[in-house]
């Protein structure tokens, strides 16, 4: 049989890119029109260096580049693809979907279905707003806070990373952490200034703060559980004094569950230290506002802000604080996140705490093993691995004392090997629930074979 004209076509293209000049030529393409070549910056490969190819595809836990070369995927779009790449539940409720229509501008049933579903599995989200991205989600988080207040200030630790709203780009992680250089330029000095950057975990500066600007503290936001400059655990009792805090003050408590949310836990970073607390008996504290996206997206745009009912309900048509959004709610992008969180119940928890344990337990034992010092970060099932460092840091500046050298030397072995490890030290490692215990042994074996004195080439 005589291969189809897509097909063919397919198949000329792999063959093209697997050459040194068919991968240039598709450098020098996307660097001519996409600056740096990409999207977004932390996929441009700065930090640890080569090129990536174009994906192709991806299914289940492997993507397949341009050229045909097939990897175990540790980036899972950034946490979104906790389900699987592509999986079979996923695309058919999005398939059904678009059938239906793209987008209305009008509400649908479906949305309503997923605020539900969110407000049933996270208490603290009484009232729900769909939006596309994590950045919208803590900028309208931010807004209504100081809408609420009636302040200016907001308070975010260093190393953080809350999108790329302007007074979220001080002192920021993940891309920004990864350059090298936390603050944005285009941020005005003025926004600059009502972002204060505190240390995370240190309990003085934060009470100092509120003793000293307590009037002028409209909010603080934190990640559930840093997930931005490596992965943190918060320190035991920071969330709770953060929220004791804010109440006492009368400012809002922003729990930014971008990346954790559904996804450390069922939960998120809450859900965990709420059974902990339920456990010992004590009250479990409570964020005013959350933020969601990545997982209730399922690989698509949605994300949202959610938190107490009076406090949402400020937001416009109700209230005097604006946001809106064309795309908001998308009803394909929906049926991704109920379709995600259908799929996520509790054995598909216990699925991904699994492959989290073996992935993050196997990788320790064989860096033990080759005589590595490092530290491993862990937050429920987030995880990852801070090369050169002895224990596990708290703060962005320990954080940034890893070897990134190193990282970037086990980063290109195990693409060597089949591999693909998210590009940057600063960021978690996401497996998924196909992980599979022959897939996360793969994972295992790479790293026991890497020899760390054989650094990469600059
Ligand atoms: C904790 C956190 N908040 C906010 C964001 C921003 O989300 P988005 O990239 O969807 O704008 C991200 C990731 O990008 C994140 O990890
Ligand atoms: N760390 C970021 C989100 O969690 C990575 C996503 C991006 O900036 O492209």
């Amino acid at each position: 049989m005589r291969p189809q004209p897509d097909k063919l076509r397919k198949l000329m293209h792999a063959f093209v890119m697997r050459t040194p000049q068919g991968q240039r030529g598709w450098e020098a393409r996307a660097n001519a029109i996409l600056p740096g070549g990409v999207n977004s910056p932390v996929r441009a490969w700065n930090a640890v260096g080569g090129q990536s190819l174009p994906i192709a595809s991806a299914n289940g836990a492997i993507v397949t580049d341009a050229a045909g070369g097939a990897y175990v995927d540790l980036v899972g779009s950034w946490g979104a693809a906790i389900a699987g790449h592509a999986n079979p539940k996923v695309v058919s409720a999005v398939t059904r979907a678009a059938k239906r229509g793209l987008s209305f501008g009008a509400t649908t049933e479906a949305e309503v279905e997923l605020a539900e579903l969110i407000r049933d599995r996270y208490a603290p989200a009484e009232r729900v707003r769909l939006v596309s991205t994590g950045t919208e989600a803590t900028m309208t988080a931010l807004r209504l806070a100081r809408g609420a207040t009636g302040r200016d200030v907001v308070i975010k630790f260093a190393g953080h990373y809350h999108g790329h709203a302007d007074p979220f780009l001080v002192a920021a992680g993940s891309g920004l952490a990864t350059a090298g250089a936390p603050d944005s330029a285009g941020v005005t000095a003025s926004t600059a200034a009502d972002t204060m950057v505190l240390p995370y975990g240190d309990v003085d500066a934060l009470t100092g703060a509120f003793a000293q600007h307590g009037e002028r503290i409209a909010a603080v936001i934190a990640e559930g559980a840093p997930c931005n400059m490596g992965v943190v655990r918060p320190p035991d009792g920071f969330n709770r004094l953060i929220g004791e805090l804010t109440r006492n003050e009368g400012a809002v408590f922003i729990l930014d569950e971008v990346l954790t949310g559904f996804r450390a836990g069922p939960a998120g970073w809450w859900g965990i230290e709420r059974d902990v607390a339920l456990a010992k008996g004590e009250q479990p504290w409570v964020p005013d506002l959350v933020t969601f996206g990545k997982v209730i997206g399922g690989g698509l745009p949605v994300a949202s802000v959610a938190g107490r009912a009076d406090l949402m309900e400020q937001l416009a048509p109700l209230g005097p604080v604006y946001q809106a959004g064309t795309l908001s709610g998308n009803p394909v992008a929906v049926a991704a996140g109920l379709a995600t969180l259908d799929i996520m119940d509790a054995d598909a928890y216990a699925t991904l705490a699994r492959a989290a344990d073996e992935v993050r337990e196997g990788v320790h034992e064989a860096l033990l093993a080759s005589g590595v010092t490092h530290a491993v970060g862990r937050a429920g099932t987030l995880f990852s691995f801070f090369l050169g460092l002895d224990e596990p840091p708290v703060t962005f500046a320990d954080a940034a004392r890893q070897d990134t050298g190193l990282f970037r030397s086990l980063f290109r072995h195990m693409r060597a090997e089949g591999v693909s490890l998210p590009p940057s030290a600063f960021e978690a490692w996401f497996v998924s629930i196909a992980h599979e215990s022959p897939i996360t042994r793969q994972i295992v074996d790479a790293a026991g074979s890497w020899r760390p004195n054989e650094r990469a080439n600059p």
